[in-house]
């Protein structure tokens, strides 16, 4: 290989390879006493610690409508803030129930646009009016009933969008569930239960959907109950009777209790578990969009979106990726996302993000992993150009122990680059996105085909498609180690046909400023033939952290995370995000993905 040493003083400046949205700063200063006060004067409290957010982030916090918030003043404990109007009330001189009582009206409107199906009104009245959105009328059916009665999946859709109540009960106490499988609606139980509805719940007589629909006799709503592994197929209602007892084909339900008598064996300890982490037992069918709150958009990818969310029942932060099914699909993509679910499902280390559920809904599939607060290191770089090389190395030891620990289980990860790099509280590097890794690959440089990878960051081998194995990390880590070291990848070209050129053949620069240990390691990671390359013999990892460059690392002490990291202030802003991310794009149901979802509880052991 040709290597050209070249003096660089200043490094070159880093062109963005990913541009980002940077949204401009509404800080809001949220307290652990806010309260909002509802009609039932339910008391809740704002449950996020300002503490993670930097200077000038922006907090989202879009409430329900109709809450009234306590607001701070020189009496706060007093004073009332109409979320709808921003007007602060001191209760000791106003009533606040006349102002609560000014939106009954807008209620019974939304009530009767919904009876009507008038999907447009509907939504006029619930952007202009803000009336309850869990307005229920004489019978105590919820407009979320009411809409399942109507028949409408879109009505659904729109109010569950709202933030509507998803098991609202009425005065018989069926949820909207109940009603969707009394009548035989099968597109509205899907949607239903896509959005987390409990399937298991039992009304005034303790009949369950499968009673209901077992004893309306709808088929359909049978089979689709019956598929759910989270179906209580023994609870019994007043009469005594299980819902098998109500129907003329009792073979498929002993199927189904036959099936889940296999599975349990498999998950019982994790759904132990899993429920004994707080005390709204989640269970894989359960776990969903109404058990999070989104707060902030903080990356974006290619196929979707990265959210900060907070997990309602313990306030924990996470981070919450967003695919959406449509694009996915569109590009044939669904085997990448399958993949990352598996490969993160599948890895516990402490150099890769954790994934802790897996999701669906109607339109898109997300992972929820956990939070990593210091950024992403393409985004750290963008600002510094360049870091420092005792820096780089710290990063590098733990990309080469989570490769190395993907590489003993066959995965190759093939997308590595600063963007997929994040740092979590303690400044330790992390790997995160896993949709191009491969699983299966034994070799160290054949083994896996396709063309992938973001441009900058593509091994020789895969240029050439001629195979490329485990060794394509290897060269990667080279071509990350160089970007942090000069402040772009080596090669770099604007221009696509001149980038893959300079790939194959150009001569690679290395400023001066590099010390020679660093300089031998890039040489030996860059390396155009995979077989020559450091790491791509039976050592693999090991092979690198023999190399002199990592002569005074202790690498226990690495895995341990007993050195101390540097941490970088964060000055990437959070992004508002002004629409509901789980806002049903499209009213269709885009076809379920098997074997999505996933709570991490449940292979723990
Ligand atoms: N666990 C996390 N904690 C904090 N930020 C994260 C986390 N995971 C991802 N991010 C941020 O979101 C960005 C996009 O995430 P990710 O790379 O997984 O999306 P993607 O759609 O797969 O992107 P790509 O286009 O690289 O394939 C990352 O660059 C990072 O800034």
């Amino acid at each position: 290989m040709n290597v050209q040493q070249v003096p660089i003083t200043k490094p070159p400046s880093r062109s963005p390879m990913q541009t980002y949205n940077i949204a401009k700063i509404i800080k809001t200063e949220p307290s652990q006493s806010d309260r909002q006060f509802s009609a039932g004067h339910r008391i809740e409290r704002s449950m996020l610690s300002p503490s993670f957010l930097d200077e000038g982030s922006v907090l989202v916090q879009k409430l329900p409508p109709n809450k009234l918030v306590k607001a701070s003043g020189k009496y706060p404990e007093f004073c009332i803030r109409d979320q709808d109007t921003g007007k602060v009330i001191d209760i000791r001189y106003q009533d606040w129930r006349n102002n609560w009582n000014t939106k009954s009206p807008n209620n019974a409107k939304l009530i009767k646009a919904v009876k009507n199906n008038c999907y447009n009104e509907v939504r006029e009245i619930l952007l202009k009016d803000k009336p309850d959105i869990n307005a229920r009328d004489v019978e105590g059916n919820t407009v979320l009933h009411l809409s399942v009665m109507s028949g409408s999946s879109k009505l659904v859709g729109l109010l569950l969008y709202h933030e509507a109540q998803i098991d609202s009960l009425n005065s018989k106490l069926q949820t909207p569930l109940m009603i969707a499988c009394s009548l035989g609606a099968e597109d509205i139980t899907q949607q239903l239960i896509t959005a987390g509805a409990d399937i298991n719940s039992q009304d005034i007589n303790k009949n369950t959907c499968l009673h209901l629909a077992t004893m309306n006799e709808r088929q359909k709503i049978i089979d689709l109950l019956l598929n759910k592994q989270s179906l209580n197929l023994n609870l019994k209602n007043k009469e005594n009777k299980i819902a098998m007892d109500y129907s003329s084909n009792q073979q498929i339900f002993l199927q189904a209790m036959q099936k889940q008598n296999n599975n349990s064996i498999k998950i019982y300890d994790a759904r132990t578990d899993f429920g004994s982490e707080n005390s709204n037992s989640f269970n894989e069918d359960k776990v969903g969009p109404h058990h999070f709150k989104v707060h902030a958009l903080i990356g974006r990818g290619s196929f979707g979106e990265v959210y900060l969310v907070e997990k309602l029942d313990t306030n924990q932060l996470l981070a919450m990726k967003v695919l959406h099914k449509s694009k996915i699909q569109k590009q044939n993509l669904t085997r990448y996302a399958l993949t990352e679910r598996n490969v993160l499902s599948l890895t516990k280390h402490p150099f890769i993000v954790r994934l802790r559920y897996a999701f669906q809904t109607s339109d898109k599939l997300c992972l929820i992993m956990d939070y990593c607060p210091g950024g992403d290191l393409s985004s750290h770089l963008r600002r510094e150009q360049r870091f420092p090389e005792e820096r780089v190395k710290l990063y590098l030891t733990q990309m080469i122990l989570a490769l190395e620990d993907l590489h003993k289980r066959d995965i190759i990860f093939r997308d590595l680059k600063p963007d997929n790099i994040v740092l979590d509280a303690d400044g330790f590097a992390m790997l995160t996105d896993f949709g191009l890794s491969k699983e299966g690959v034994q070799e160290h440089y054949s083994g896996a085909r396709s063309f992938c990878g973001s441009v900058a960051y593509l091994a020789p081998e895969m240029l050439k498609r001629c195979g490329h194995g485990k060794a394509v990390d290897w060269y990667l880590l080279g071509v990350v180690m160089y970007e942090l070291l000069v402040g772009q990848p080596p090669y770099y070209a604007n221009d696509r046909e001149e980038l893959f050129n300079n790939i194959q053949k150009a001569d690679l620069k290395l400023p001066s400023y590099i010390s020679n240990d660093g300089i031998n390691l890039l040489k030996a990671l860059l390396q155009r033939n995979p077989a020559k390359r450091l790491g791509s013999g039976k050592g693999d990892a090991e092979e690198i952290k023999a190399h002199p460059y990592f002569n005074d690392i202790d690498w226990n002490q690495v895995k341990d995370k007993q050195i101390k990291m540097p941490i970088l202030s964060r000055k990437t802003r959070f992004i508002k995000v002004e629409h509901n991310v789980f806002e049903i794009g499209s009213f269709l149901e885009q076809s379920h993905l098997a074997g999505w979802s996933f709570a991490e509880h449940k292979i723990q052991q």
